[in-house]
């Protein structure tokens, strides 16, 4: 049964860890806070080395932090090692015994905990046809596919019912067909189960579409905690920006506020109004950014101007990169249609138009 939503799984509260002493101490997490719901598909989401693998050792319980605490459902587990904790790791290289079979992989987690031979028999049947492996059952996991494996590694670290699972880069060995469907299959078992998922994942794209929530990190710091829309439509600061998906950036100076809005003079003396980030504070500098999708090509006149520099199809969009006239670059990306090229050449002299509330205003 589905837990309610809303209510805290895992609650990190100013957790520190630092590795190594003297000069060469690495602070892996510097002082980092979030709360996890319950029935959350939570991503931690950051390039390598921000510390997302080691913020889910600590959840485990594989290694303690060095301040702070993790709270799960309002009791501290510090003390609790990590088979005791009600949190389970799936991990990038699935960890399967390859000399037993899909079912006996599944079962030896419920048998190590001494549960009863029928109720072992009986959870790892259901866990088969959870993951839809009942077919493969008396095959040895060195004999089946990589997205199967994946299938039985998941089976197996869901099938204690814990409450919480952690799944670190899962899906990162995977080829690309095989990872988007697993990635359906994931968002699937989440849903079915009603389990905690926090996922981790250097890959924008995927954490997008498969989140309720992410966590952005960078340097051992969370830097923005929100949905997929939150995160890419209102990127709290430049690095949230530039990490997901693509974006332009515009050097401008503020010279007016209002409404929620800054008035921005750009390079080229063009005025646009853009919204602002919370906790703004208006100062003589600051960057514009505009999503490629939120800006229009125009053969007239626009709120920029520019010279076409180079196009690129991508199937479904083509990409137009644009010199603007104060010298920075600009991408505006359109929708192919079935009739028509994307209107412009290399050369042309071109205006873009930025829609309304298209521009937003970050700190630095
Ligand atoms: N056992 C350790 N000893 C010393 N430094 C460590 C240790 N584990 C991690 N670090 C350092 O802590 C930082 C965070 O590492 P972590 O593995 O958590 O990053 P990550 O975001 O998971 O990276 P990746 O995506 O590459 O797995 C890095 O600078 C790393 O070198």
């Amino acid at each position: 049964m589905p837990e309610q939503p809303g209510r805290s799984a895992i609650e990190v509260r100013g957790v520190r860890k630092v590795f190594g002493t003297g000069e060469s101490q690495v602070a892996a997490l510097d002082t980092v806070s979030v709360s996890i719901r319950e029935n959350e598909f939570f991503t931690l989401l950051g390039p390598s080395g921000c510390g997302k693998t080691t913020l889910l050792r600590l959840i485990a319980g594989f290694d303690f932090p060095s301040a702070g605490e993790i709270l799960l459902h309002g009791q501290d587990i510090a003390p609790l090692p990590p088979f005791k904790r009600p949190v389970n790791t799936v991990f990038q290289n699935y960890a399967l015994f390859p000399h037993m079979t899909v079912a006996e992989n599944i079962g030896f987690g419920l048998e190590m905990l001494g549960k009863p031979k029928a109720e072992v028999k009986a959870r790892v049947a259901e866990m088969l046809k959870l993951v839809k492996m009942e077919a493969l059952s008396n095959r040895r996991t060195s004999q089946i596919s990589g997205g199967q494996q994946q299938r039985v590694a998941l089976a197996r670290a869901l099938a204690p019912q814990p409450k919480v699972l952690l799944l670190d880069e899962p899906l990162s060995a995977l080829d690309f067909k095989l990872r988007k469907e697993m990635q359906i299959e994931l968002k699937r078992l989440q849903h079915e189960t009603g389990i905690t998922f926090i996922f981790v994942t250097h890959d924008q794209e995927e954490a997008l579409t498969m989140s309720d929530r992410i966590a952005v990190m960078s340097s051992g710091k969370i830097l923005q905690v929100g949905t997929p829309w939150d995160i890419y439509d209102k990127p709290a600061e430049r690095f949230v920006a530039d990490f997901i998906g693509e974006t332009n950036f515009l050097t401008a100076a503020i010279t007016g506020m209002g409404n929620g809005k800054a008035r921005a003079t750009l390079k080229s003396g063009a005025t646009i109004d853009a919204t602002v980030a919370e906790g703004f504070q208006p100062k003589d500098n600051a960057t514009v950014v505009v999503r490629p999708e939120h800006a229009k090509l125009t053969s007239g006149k626009g709120d920029l101007s520019g010279t076409v520099e180079n196009i690129v199809y991508f199937g479904t969009d083509t990409h137009i990169h644009v010199r603007l006239d104060s010298s920075e670059t600009f991408t505006v990306r359109q929708q192919n249609t079935r009739s028509a090229g994307c209107g412009f050449e290399r050369g042309d002299k071109v205006g873009i138009s930025i829609g309304n509330d298209a521009a937003q205003v970050l700190r630095d």
